[in-house]
């Protein structure tokens, strides 16, 4: 994939959106060493250590990802699972955090936010990437931590051509596959799947069991009362 890399920037996610509209031709990836203005999911601030991976991927989706967005979510994050794999993380250790944080051995390691920009009939997605290679960020909602010492991690740029490749590779088999397959390898990894969950998001507060991921990507809550809810945005924790 075509790698565009920034000595500063303010959003890679901003950089990705704006080369779109000047009419680059997806799929490429900005990525940076220095992100002074990095942007969180729900409206918060990211931080980016020097050392840690911040890129911005653009991409066409297939067909299955156009049809449910939600999905994206979920492959992004396994996606990086599998890029962690490659440069040696502890596979056990690693989970993802619905929608799309990775943990470690329950802290968190990575943040995505994927946003879709539509010029005329065209789709694409940007799907920005924030990795603790070598450092957490200095406050964290979730406890946060890094995957590797600073010695044994991969270059950056490294790492961001590699994220690119599981991310092409994950796409081609959600749309060979199909929603429940993919949906079933996010479950396996699912941090608190089939345990009880509080979910804090937009549609309010909720809490209960985490029974399932939908066909949407959502998570479905079985509540105290028996009957269910789907909630296709929030932070979890545990119930
Ligand atoms: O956990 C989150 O809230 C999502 C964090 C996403 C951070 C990445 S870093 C690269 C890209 N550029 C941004 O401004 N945000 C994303």
């Amino acid at each position: 994939m075509r790698h565009l890399r920034l000595a500063s920037c303010g959003s890679t996610n901003d950089e990705a959106k704006r080369r779109l509209g000047e009419g680059l031709v997806p799929p490429f990836l900005v990525s940076t060493a220095e992100q002074t203005a990095g942007r969180g999911r729900e409206g918060r601030s990211w931080s980016h250590p020097k050392g840690n991976f911040a890129g911005s991927f653009a991409l066409t989706p297939p067909q299955l990802l156009k049809d449910e967005p939600g999905l994206a979510s979920l492959l992004s994050g396994l996606s990086v699972i599998e890029a962690l794999q490659h440069f040696g993380a502890s596979e056990a250790d690693l989970q993802v955090k619905w929608p799309n944080d990775v943990l470690l051995a329950e802290r968190k390691v990575a943040g995505i936010l994927a946003e879709m920009v539509s010029k005329s009939e065209e789709i694409a997605f940007v799907i920005g990437i924030g990795v603790n290679l070598v450092q957490p960020p200095r406050e964290a909602r979730f406890p946060a931590a890094a995957v590797f010492s600073k010695d044994s991690a991969p270059d950056e740029a490294a790492f961001g051509d590699m994220l690119a490749e599981k991310l092409l590779q994950s796409m081609a088999f959600a749309q060979e596959n199909g929603s429940a397959a993919l949906r079933s390898r996010f479950k396996a990894r699912a941090w608190r799947i089939g345990q009880s969950i509080a979910i804090g998001s937009g549609q309010g507060a909720a809490s209960g069991l985490f029974e399932d991921i939908d066909p949407h990507g959502r998570i479905l809550l079985r509540l105290a009362d028996g009957s269910f809810r789907t909630i296709s945005a929030g932070d979890v924790s545990h119930g």
